[in-house]
């Protein structure tokens, strides 16, 4: 299934007619560039164009109070004047004659693509629209926003489709009081954003933006609020937040739709953001959320000031949702102090809702936190009047996004005579005979007892790791006769060869390798049900789960919160993903694993399985092909000693690995 575009150029015909600084930012080339790119990128063709339609008064209603609705009718028909007196009673907000009619078209444009993914038409979209929506609230505009396109949007799907659970997840540097205040008491809807807050000092300014304003009577628990009370955020600030507590929470509420406020005013280079996340993190962000609700995920634009950072995180997105492989995420450190502190005050107040986060730490009582200490350069940088700091922000430079083109293969298979391609995958074979030193060379590291066969489909693997390395082939799946064998060879060439990191998963009771451990260029996890003899290490990671990968809770919340950490931090350029015989992984949580690896080295990962667990062929070739995992469904409780393990391990492994932090 593709990935619709929703963008008609009428909605770049309203703008400022009157001097406001305040509005100034928000102009129509922002939706010129951002389509602009996406035909430049060739992101346009790849996608299903929809056409946008106009809201009707019903869709308006889901959200909006008739009384404001009737007074936004009248602005067509008003003098400058009388835009000018009416757009005084609103803040940060400007009316248009031609505006009214623009904000039907995103409202319109939002409910086109989510009824477009709902039937199936497509998998995933975005939306390029203005005006935006997530700060207008039910009798009023707010923030350049008239209507709230994505709060109307989840009404509507609830209404029409009767999805039982919506995650909103609101990227955008601002918070989106308007969605916010749409679902405080509704537990269907989770509604999760992060927002420059600086201790209530950033617009909105508003008290219950913190993080301990958590959602009402049966909402409780359903509204999640990260604020950043500093500025310059980076991509480990953003992913860290996702690791430990966006993911965690929305694996447990199992949303049936993914909507996102895809605002890229979080981006570095923003006036209003001025943090530090480079366009490619959307890619990941993206990624990451697309193995929820079946792959059911509908992105709307919000803000993005930055022209050209906007243009650039536009096209990450939509390569993500395209299925093309994340750029790697390099340079990770872990999140700076402030940004832990959120992290910790957050997981805090919503561990009485969250089962996933039960174990999370108490606040912090640090009172060395960044709240009290205004630190030297703050100071000296507030003194850089408005002008100054505006154009130090609109000089900031980062390096281009890397292309993303996926390899002409996208994923090949090595199978056992007799054993049927699945489609769209390539069969993989030696194409020419193996060269008899490599076979000699693997003979005496690898196969000291085993006949020639073992030799041939080595040295197929070893071929087939080249060709990844050379990004003709993104993915692959082997079923070898003895996969620890087949792990040690394919880790030891891609170590030494081709002097590559490798991230080896091993999944069940089976033998781990031990090489390449001690000097970092491998690194093992290795989850089972049995306490390991192996010595854990920096690069040795024995995770021991009571019920081994059985229970798809306990399992897949040690994936989001040490895996994928560990991982990205990490950064391998191969993923070797092993399944031992004996896991009881069962293939939708296979799946989740194996989708959310491919955040990873481009997307090269590399499955080994046991040749006789035909079975699992299918599955994992759907994965590996970027279809969106199914959905876990609602998880219950993981068993208190796994998620003691996990927490316990992450305290001992957190100084080697900073991205495992959730506490200062
Ligand atoms: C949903 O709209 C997207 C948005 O969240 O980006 C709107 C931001 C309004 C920002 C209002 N203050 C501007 C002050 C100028 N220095
Ligand atoms: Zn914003």
């Amino acid at each position: 299934m593709g990935t619709a575009l929703i963008y008609d150029e009428e909605m770049t015909r309203y703008k400022l007619l009157w001097v406001d600084p305040a509005c100034k930012i928000e102009v129509p080339e922002r939706l010129v560039v951002s389509y602009g790119a996406l035909v430049e990128n060739g992101l346009a063709d790849r996608c299903v164009s929809i056409p946008v339609r106009e809201a009707t008064d019903a869709d308006i209603l889901l959200v909006h109070s008739e009384e404001y609705l009737e007074a936004v009718k009248k602005t067509p028909y008003m003098t400058l004047e009388e835009l000018k007196e009416f757009t005084l009673q609103y803040g940060d907000v400007y009316f248009h004659p031609n505006i009214y009619h623009c904000a039907k078209l995103a409202l319109g444009a939002t409910l086109q693509l989510v009824d477009n993914v709902m039937t199936g038409k497509v998998r995933n979209g975005l939306a390029l629209v203005r005006p935006p929506g997530h700060h207008s609230m039910r009798s009023a505009a707010s923030g350049f926003c008239i209507f709230n396109n994505v709060a109307i949007a989840a009404q509507y799907v609830k209404q029409k489709y009767g999805v039982k659970r919506v995650l909103i997840v609101d990227w955008d540097i601002h918070h989106g009081q308007g969605v916010q205040y749409s679902f405080e008491d509704d537990p269907s809807v989770l509604y999760f954003s992060w927002h420059r807050y600086e201790h209530q000092k950033f617009w909105p300014n508003l008290r219950e933006s913190d993080f301990d304003v958590v959602g009402k009577e049966k909402g409780a628990g359903s509204t999640i609020n990260v604020p950043w009370n500093k500025v310059k955020m980076q991509n480990s600030d953003y992913l860290s937040i996702f690791f430990h507590v966006l993911l965690p929470v929305a694996y447990e509420f199992s949303p049936d739709l993914v909507l996102v406020c895809a605002g890229f005013d979080s981006a570095i280079g923003d006036p209003e953001g001025e943090m530090c996340a480079t366009p490619d993190i959307f890619a990941h962000l993206t990624h990451l959320l697309m193995n929820l609700a079946g792959g059911k995920l509908c992105a709307v634009l919000e803000g993005g000031y930055n022209l050209k950072s906007l243009a650039q995180s536009v096209c990450q997105t939509v390569h993500s949702l395209l299925g093309d492989p994340a750029p790697r995420p390099a340079n990770l450190e872990g999140p700076c102090n402030s940004a832990l502190e959120s992290l910790q005050c957050v997981r805090s107040a919503h561990r009485k809702y969250w089962s996933c986060l039960k174990h999370a730490a108490d606040l912090p009582t640090s009172d060395i936190s960044t709240k009290r200490i205004k630190l030297a350069e703050d100071e000296e940088e507030e003194k850089l009047d408005e002008v100054e700091k505006e154009k130090l922000i609109a000089a900031m430079v980062w390096p281009q996004p890397v292309k993303r083109v996926t390899p002409p293969t996208r994923t090949a298979v090595v199978l056992p005579d007799g054993v049927a391609c699945p489609d769209r995958c390539k069969h993989f074979s030696l194409s020419e005979d193996p060269d008899p030193l490599v076979v000699q060379k693997l003979r005496e590291n690898f196969i000291k007892d085993a006949d020639d066969k073992d030799a041939v489909t080595l040295s197929s693997l070893i071929a087939l790791v080249d060709k990844m390395e050379k990004n003709e082939i993104c993915s692959g799946l082997a079923l070898v006769r003895d996969v620890s064998m087949a792990m040690r060879c394919v880790a030891q060439h891609a170590t030494t060869a081709l002097s590559n990191r490798v991230l080896v998963v091993c999944v069940g009771d089976g033998i781990v390798p031990h090489r390449g451990t001690d000097d970092g260029k491998t690194l093992v996890v290795h989850f089972s049900s049995k306490e390991s003899e192996e010595q854990e290490c920096k690069y040795l990671i024995p995770v021991c789960l009571k019920k081994g990968c059985s229970d798809a809770s306990g399992f897949i919340q040690a994936v989001l919160g040490l895996l994928l950490p560990l991982g990205y931090e990490y950064d391998p350029s191969l993923v070797l993903l092993v399944q031992t015989p004996g896991s009881g992984i069962c293939d939708s949580v296979w799946q989740q694993l194996t989708g959310l690896l491919q955040g990873l080295a481009q997307g090269h990962i590399l499955v080994l399985m046991q040749e006789d667990e035909r079975t699992c062929i299918d599955p994992t070739c759907s994965s590996l092909l970027g279809d969106a995992a199914p959905s876990l469904g609602q998880l219950h409780a993981a068993p208190p000693e796994d998620v003691e393990a996990v927490e316990n391990l992450r305290q001992r492994l957190k100084a080697d690995w900073k991205l495992l932090q959730t506490t200062e």
